[in-house]
């Protein structure tokens, strides 16, 4: 059996009062235990102050990215190093805002990937196809080439230390998430995938959904069989609604 997981990305949102309220707030929903993983994924700046807001919680570290090297003249950059030094359990690498904005491809995207595993940072594996690509019919052809750039380059059983998120591009901030048929139908295929290479790790690998997941939507979505979680964005920026999608996936 799975355990679900919920990720807030908080992306380039917060100030040290809005970080230190969120965290209070979620601190004091949140009991000593829950049948659920759960991290926040604050900008680098406020990595090490939520760090310490964090501590001794079950909520989790996490970065929004890392740096493909691992140290030297890249400037405005850090390392997977850095982030591990600051706290950090788990990084994002390959969210479609870097692919897009920043024009990460799929090499770097492994290449970050590899960089978080080696110092022992479990990455958050990013893949999803934009709305040209889904009605093109490309979907899974999509997917496929993203998570193969990454399983080609990695050692075998590195998906043991990883966590996978599908997020439809189009759902991204746009209040249009995928359904959870159209969701389910891509983590079975990231799934088996997975599978063709090593079925015990594909059986326990933790596929997020992440996509205009609300507290409204959330139940449905998770109750997917192969939808382990949810990489959350918007929704992650209010303890109350983020409480609420972490109950979600703890019922299901
Ligand atoms: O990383 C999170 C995703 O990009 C989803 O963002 P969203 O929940 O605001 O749509």
């Amino acid at each position: 059996m799975r355990r679900p997981f919920i990720a807030g990305n908080w992306k380039m949102h917060g100030s040290r009062a809005q970080n230190a309220e969120l965290i209070e707030g979620l601190l004091l929903g949140l009991p000593g235990q829950v049948p659920v993983d759960i991290a926040v994924c604050p900008p680098n700046v406020y990595l090490w102050e939520v760090g310490r807001l964090l501590k001794d919680s079950i909520v989790k570290l996490g970065a929004q990215s890392c740096c493909a090297e691992s140290i030297g003249a890249f400037t405005g950059e850090a390392s997977a190093a850095m982030l591990k030094d600051v706290g950090c359990t788990y990084v994002i690498v390959g969210h479609s805002e870097r692919r897009t904005i920043y024009r990460e491809d799929d090499a770097l995207v492994a290449r970050k990937f590899l960089a978080a595993q080696a110092q022992g940072l479990i990455p958050i594996l990013c893949v999803g196809e934009t709305l040209e690509e889904r009605e093109k019919g490309q979907t899974m052809q999509v997917v496929s080439r993203q998570l193969k750039a990454v399983l080609d380059v990695a050692a075998p059983g590195a998906l043991q230390q990883a966590v996978l998120a599908y997020e439809p591009v189009w759902a991204i901030g746009t209040g249009k998430n995928a359904t959870p048929e159209q969701a389910q139908a891509v983590h079975a295929h990231i799934r088996a995938e997975v599978a063709a290479r090593d079925a015990n790790i594909a059986a326990r690998l933790q596929v997020l959904y992440g996509g205009s997941v609300k507290a409204g939507n959330a139940k449905e979505i998770f109750a997917m069989p192969d939808v382990d979680g949810g990489l959350i964005g918007g929704a992650s920026l209010k303890a109350d609604e983020f409480l609420k999608i972490c109950a979600a996936a703890q019922a299901h």
